[in-house]
């Protein structure tokens, strides 16, 4: 498989040619990998991911693991004890035949082997419940740990090929992490069982311990193969799965349900989704059969081997090497032991198929995708001068400069609005301006410092941004607004806010003013119009009360009242802030005391509106087109 896959139509028409459906996979070469996946790599981490199952366990309950972890042994030293009963119990019930008194003195054994029996099924119940106890307790701890890294990965990561990927499996690790503590228990529970039949048998006759070995090595190589198996068709599915993932999100959300309706699309992307879901089912059918082939010579072999042993068993019997009374014992301990075996073989393998599935939820925590947040630790105060000095910048992956040799600067107390053409290098440079993007090259800097050695959290917190394309968080009117860091003077800051950007006058009509639940999927929830979420977007910037202001083009959905609400208001603000705001609207910028005209991702032009209005160039030209609509009577 190539790193990069393209996802054809051929099940529902022509081939594609266009690079729509074409992913970034940086999972490695899977002919690679399978040669990496041998049946002894698998089965040598087996131990790894018991010890890395408990750890997880033990991070989240303590208690609750080392009682998990004592029933096991209770558990283990009762069926060898529950064993070592039977060999008494049957040796005086056989001779009872002869003698009846002879009952008598099965009485004890019977006893231990009932106490034994009864002692494992209470302490069996009980580490049911503290595996159910700790089992969704994993899940979230490992999501949680998964959520942290990814909050705490660079903006970049995004346009990395790969991190959503890798994101994908490591979610796909979280899923599973539940399953974890359970076949690790059993995993165990099945050790200590064979080990408990291991010693009845060396005990009477150890020769038959390399024949019970014998039997289960075929049917455990069997699994270990089947398992690689599976894992490869997973990876060759994975591209295609990942196409059902996001058929079915843009199928089902609300965003772009009048669309599917509007443009008939429907049919389109049900096509893509059948397509995909078929080639997933053909593979994963090709790998059921060549499992279940694996399986068959497995268990073919192993059953050979069990019958060699239950030959074994009638030979020592009739030659007289053992009693009638152990050959009783050994029908129940080989029972017992291969009951281990088939364990340790089923409960392993599905162990290493969750290790799987962990060990990219490890690989995405550990280094959140190799994007972890690593800049210094410096702690900015409320900043007083932002600037890019010969800042050039690439994303990830680009083949070619967003941003080329900017200089740029704003101070406390300045507007600046920057414009251009579509794709000229505007929101980069907010980017970059609120420390979310490094530069490739040349330095951004707060106050003089570099925004790579500043702590990102704390520079975050002195930056008030208003996206293109901002959240609108389920949650209240007022959680919306103050965003979970409310100013001391509580309501008053958040009307205050919503007042500055027009927003009070959406709360007004709320149902429950700033109580209202802003999310109408949600049960009471209320709808807001686009524009009226605007409002709301420019009211939690503008609560944030931080010292650089960014906002891209925060007034595109507002009618013209509440838009001249914002530009009038945008003076007062920029007492104690610096402002930088992205417009289209030329006349918008009329308040700023500076425009910075990009193009092609350099400042092309800079100065007040009435200079630049008045010198040829492409400020002029673009607010002359603003004004002409083609209209003779204008
Ligand atoms: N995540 C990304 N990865 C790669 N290239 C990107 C990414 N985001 C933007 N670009 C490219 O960078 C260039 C500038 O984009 P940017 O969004 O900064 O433009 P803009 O001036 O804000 O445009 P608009 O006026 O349409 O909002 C575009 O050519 C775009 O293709």
């Amino acid at each position: 498989m190539a790193d990069e896959t393209t996802v054809t139509d051929n099940e529902t028409g022509p081939e594609q040619h266009s690079e729509e459906l074409r992913f970034n996979y940086n999972g490695g070469d899977t002919s690679e990998l399978a040669q990496h996946l041998t049946g002894r790599s698998l089965s040598a981490r087996l131990p790894t991911l018991v010890r890395r199952s408990f750890s997880l366990a033990w991070a989240v309950d303590r208690r609750s693991t080392l009682a998990l972890l004592a029933c096991q042994v209770v558990s283990g030293l009762l069926e060898a004890l529950g064993l070592f009963a039977t060999t008494t119990a049957l040796s005086a019930l056989i001779q009872s035949a002869q003698d009846p008194a002879q009952l008598r003195a099965a009485v004890p054994s019977v006893a231990i082997l009932g106490g034994a029996a009864g002692s494992r099924a209470v302490l069996g119940i009980a580490i049911q419940s503290l595996s159910h106890r700790l089992a969704p307790r994993i899940s979230r701890e490992a999501e949680y740990r998964m959520l942290e890294a990814a909050t705490n990965a660079e903006m970049a990561a995004y346009d990395h090929p790969g991190f959503n990927d890798r994101y994908d499996k490591a979610d796909r690790g979280v899923e599973v992490s539940r399953d974890m503590i359970g076949q690790s228990q059993n995993l165990v529970s099945s050790a200590a069982t064979l080990i408990a039949a291991a010693v009845v048998i060396a005990a009477l006759a150890p020769i038959l311990l390399p024949l019970l070995a014998l039997t289960a090595v075929p049917q455990a190589a069997a699994s270990v193969a089947g398992e690689r198996v599976a894992y490869l068709a997973t990876l060759r599915t994975f591209h295609d799965r990942r196409m059902l993932n996001m058929l079915r999100w843009h199928l089902t959300h609300k965003d772009q349900a009048d669309q599917i309706r509007t443009d008939t699309l429907a049919p389109y992307l049900l096509d893509k989704y059948r397509a995909s879901g078929v080639r997933v089912d053909r593979t994963n059918d090709q790998a059921a059969w060549q499992r279940a082939r694996i399986n068959l010579v497995g268990s073919a072999v192993s059953g050979l081997a069990s019958a060699l042993m239950w030959a074994g068993v009638m030979l020592l019997l009739g030659t007289g090497h053992i009693s009638a009374a152990a050959a009783g014992t050994l029908v129940f301990t080989l029972r017992s032991a291969s009951r281990g075996l088939y364990g340790i073989v089923g409960y392993g393998t599905d162990l290493m198929r969750t290790g799987r599935y962990m060990d990219d939820w490890e690989s995405f925590v550990e280094e959140a995708a190799g994007q972890r947040l690593d800049r210094g630790d410096i702690v900015p105060d409320r900043p007083r001068h932002v600037a890019l000095h010969q800042v050039t910048f690439r994303y990830p992956d680009a083949d070619r400069d967003t941003l080329h040799e900017v200089e740029f600067e704003v101070r406390r107390g300045e507007i600046v609005a920057v414009v251009g053409e579509n794709g000229s290098g505007k929101t980069t440079l907010m980017k970059l301006l609120s420390g979310l993007n490094l530069p490739t090259s040349g330095v951004v800097t707060w106050d003089g410092v570099s925004t790579r050695d500043l702590d990102p959290h704390a520079l975050w917190k002195q930056c008030a941004v208003v996206p293109q394309e901002f959240a609108r968080w389920p949650m209240t009117a007022r959680e919306n607004i103050h965003l979970g860091q409310p100013q001391p003077e509580g309501d008053d800051a958040v009307r205050r806010a919503a007042t500055a950007s027009g927003a009070d006058s959406v709360i007004s009509v709320l149902r429950s003013g700033l109580d209202t639940l802003l999310a109408r999927e949600w049960w009471g929830g209320q709808a807001l119009s686009s524009g009226q979420w605007q409002r709301i977007a420019g009211a939690r910037a503008i609560h944030r009360d931080a010292g650089l202001l960014v906002m891209d083009e925060p007034t595109s959905d507002l009618d013209a009242r509440a838009e001249h609400r914002i530009f009038t208001g945008l003076r007062q603000l920029a007492r104690d802030r610096a402002i930088v705001l992205v417009t289209h609207n030329l006349a918008n910028t009329v308040v700023a005391d500076r425009i910075v005209v990009m193009a092609d991702g350099r400042v092309t032009a800079e100065g007040p509106f009435s200079e630049l209005i008045s010198q040829p160039g492409l400020f002029r030209d673009l607010w002359l087109l603003q004004q002409d609509r083609g209209n003779p009577a204008i």
